[in-house]
C-alpha cells in the first residue's frame, strides 16, 4: 500500500531541493509503490508558491540561494492529502471486495473528479496539472485530470489502473490483463468529451493523437516521472522560476538513473531542453539525451512518435547545426499519419518558418560547407516534404495550401542543379532492387526498424549516391556511398 510514511514525514518541514528529491527518492525506492497523490501534492504546492503571481515580482529579482525552497510544512500536505482521499473514499462506497477496477469505477472515479472542477476557466493556463491545483482552485487541465483518476484509483486500492499517454492526449488502461482502455478527459477545444469510453480500434486510434496505437502504457513509478515532466516552471511568457525548473531537473535525473524514464520518450526530451539550459556537471549530454529519445521511440513505440524528432530537431536548429535539423525533421515526417491540428502547427512552423530561415542564411552566407552543395540535405528535404504531402494524401481534411508551396518552391530553389541532379528518386520495386544489389543499402522510410536489408519496399526510395559518407548519421537513412 502506498501511503505517506513515517520516513517521509521526518523530512519535513521541507526547506531545500534535496529534501524534495529524497522525499521522491523514499517513495520510489519503497517496496511498497509510490504514492501518486502525496507526490503530486508536495510537487504542486512548491510549483505554486513559487510561480503565482503574488510573488513572480521576487522570483525574478530575488538573488538564489543554493538549492532554498519556502518552508513546506508537514500539515500543509496531510490537509490536502487527507482531502483528497476523503473526496475519493466518500463518493465511492468501499464495500466492494477489492480486485480489478471496472469501468463503472473507473467512470465514477472521473465523475467525482469531472463534478468537482470550476464551472468555467481558461483550461490551457499553466501550473493546473497537479493535485494541489484540484484541491486548492477546482481547477485542472487535460492531463490533470487524467491523473488525477490514476490517483484516485490509487488511494482506492486498484493498483491495476495505469495512465496511457499519446504526444496530445491521455486515458487509462485497467483490468485483469491492463488491456481495458477508457477515456477519463476532453481532448482539444469544443470536442465532446468521451469520458467512459474505450480507446476505439478505428481510424481515430491508428492517428496521430492515438499515436498510431502505440501510446506510453505508465507503470507506478512511471506515472511518478509524468507528474514530474508536467510540473512547469514557467513564472511568465519570459521568464522561468529557477527552483522550479531545478527541482524538475533534478527529479528527471533521479527518475531517469532509477531506469524509468527508458520508455518515456518525451520525458527524456524534457530532460534534455533542462540540460541545454543549464548542463549538469557528470552528466550525459543534451545531445545524447535527445538522441536516447529517438532510440526509445524506435525501440518501444515503433518509431510512431513525432516529438523525439522536433526536440532534436529543435535542439540542432538552435545550434545552428542544420544538416542535422532536416534529418530530424525528415524523420519527423516519415511518422506522421493521419492528421491532427496540433501536430499540423509543428510541421507548419519547420516548413514555413525554420527552413526558411536556414535557407536565408545559407544562401546570404559564404560559408563553404553550406548545406546547398549537400545532395544528402537536399534528399532530406525531398523526405520532409514527401512526408507531408503523403499525410496529404492519408486526411481527411487539406494540409497543404499556397502559404505551403511558396516556401517550398523557395527553399528547394536554393540548391543548385548539379546537386539536385545527385538525388534520384527511385519510385518502384525493380528499381530499388537494382540499387540494393549495386549497393547493398538504402533508405525505407517507412520501416525503419527493418532498414537492414530487409526485403520490405517503401513506396518511395530515396538515395543520394553521396561519395564517402562520412559522418554516423542517426536516421534510417543510409545512401548508397558511390555513384551510382
Ligand atoms: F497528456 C497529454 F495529453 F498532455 C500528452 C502529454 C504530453 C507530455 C509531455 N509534453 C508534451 C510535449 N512537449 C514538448 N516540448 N517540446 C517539444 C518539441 F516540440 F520540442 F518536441 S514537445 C512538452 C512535454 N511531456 C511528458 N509527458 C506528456 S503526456
Amino acid at each position: 500500500m502506498a501511503g505517506f510514511r513515517d520516513l517521509d514525514k521526518v523530512l519535513f518541514p521541507i526547506k531545500s531541493i534535496n529534501n524534495v528529491v529524497q522525499l521522491f527518492r523514499n517513495q520510489l525506492e519503497s517496496p511498497s509503490e509510490p504514492d501518486l497523490a502525496l507526490l503530486s501534492i508536495v510537487a504542486g504546492v512548491i510549483e505554486n508558491s513559487l510561480t503565482s503571481r503574488s510573488n513572480a515580482a521576487l522570483q525574478v529579482c530575488e538573488p538564489v540561494e543554493q538549492n532554498n525552497l519556502p518552508i513546506l510544512e508537514i500539515k500543509t500536505v496531510e490537509i490536502l492529502y487527507d482531502k483528497f482521499r476523503s473526496i475519493m473514499l466518500n463518493a465511492v462506497d468501499q464495500n466492494k471486495a477489492k480486485g480489478f477496477a471496472t469501468r463503472d469505477l473507473v467512470k465514477k472515479v472521473s465523475d467525482v473528479i469531472w463534478n468537482s472542477l470550476t464551472r468555467s476557466y481558461y483550461k490551457d493556463r499553466a501550473h493546473l496539472q497537479s493535485l494541489y491545483s484540484f484541491l486548492s482552485g477546482n481547477k485542472l487541465d487535460c492531463f490533470g485530470v487524467a491523473f488525477a483518476v490514476v490517483a484516485g484509483c490509487q488511494c482506492l486500492g486498484y493498483n491495476d489502473v495505469h495512465l496511457a499517454l499519446s504526444e496530445d492526449h491521455a486515458w487509462v488502461i485497467f483490468g485483469e490483463n491492463g488491456t481495458e482502455t477508457a477515456e477519463v478527459t476532453w481532448h482539444g477545444k469544443g470536442n465532446e468529451d468521451k469520458r467512459g469510453q474505450e480507446i476505439g480500434k478505428g481510424v481515430s486510434a491508428r492517428s496521430w493523437l492515438y499515436v498510431n496505437n502505440k501510446p506510453v502504457i505508465c507503470t507506478r513509478h512511471m506515472e511518478v516521472a509524468a507528474l514530474v515532466s508536467a510540473i512547469n516552471p514557467s513564472l511568465n511568457s519570459t521568464h522561468d522560476a529557477y527552483e522550479v525548473a531545478l527541482l524538475q531537473q533534478e527529479l528527471l535525473w533521479l527518475l531517469y538513473e532509477l531506469g524509468h524514464l527508458k520508455k518515456y520518450p518525451m520525458a527524456i526530451g524534457n530532460l534534455g531542453d533542462l540540460e541545454e539550459i543549464a548542463a549538469t556537471e557528470g552528466k550525459v549530454p543534451c545531445k545524447d539525451l535527445f538522441q536516447e529519445a529517438v532510440t526509445s521511440a524506435r525501440s518501444y513505440y515503433s518509431n510512431q512518435h513525432v516529438y523525439p524528432y522536433t526536440y532534436q530537431g529543435g535542439y540542432f536548429y538552435r545550434n545552428k547545426m542544420y544538416e542535422e535539423a532536416f534529418e530530424s525533421w525528415a524523420n519527423a515526417s516519415d511518422v506522421i499519419r493521419l492528421d491532427d491540428e496540433e501536430i499540423y502547427k509543428e510541421f507548419l512552423e519547420i516548413a514555413n518558418e525554420l527552413i526558411p530561415h536556414i535557407m536565408k542564411i545559407e544562401s546570404s552566407g559564404f560559408s563553404a560547407n553550406t548545406i546547398l552543395k549537400k545532395p544528402k540535405c537536399f534528399a532530406d528535404l525531398l523526405r520532409f516534404y514527401d512526408g507531408i504531402c503523403q499525410w496529404e494524401e492519408g486526411s481527411a481534411t487539406p494540409v497543404l495550401h499556397i502559404g505551403w508551396a511558396k516556401p517550398l518552391v523557395l527553399t528547394i530553389s536554393k540548391f543548385d542543379a548539379d546537386v539536385r541532379a545527385q538525388v534520384n528518386i527511385v519510385c518502384d520495386k525493380s528499381e530499388e532492387d537494382k540499387l540494393l544489389k549495386k549497393n547493398g543499402t538504402y533508405f525505407n522510410n517507412n520501416n525503419y526498424e527493418k532498414e537492414n536489408g530487409s526485403t520490405a519496399v517503401s513506396d518511395s526510395v530515396v538515395s543520394t549516391n553521396v561519395k564517402n559518407h562520412s559522418d554516423k548519421d542517426n536516421s534510417p537513412f543510409h545512401p548508397s556511398i558511390e555513384a551510382l
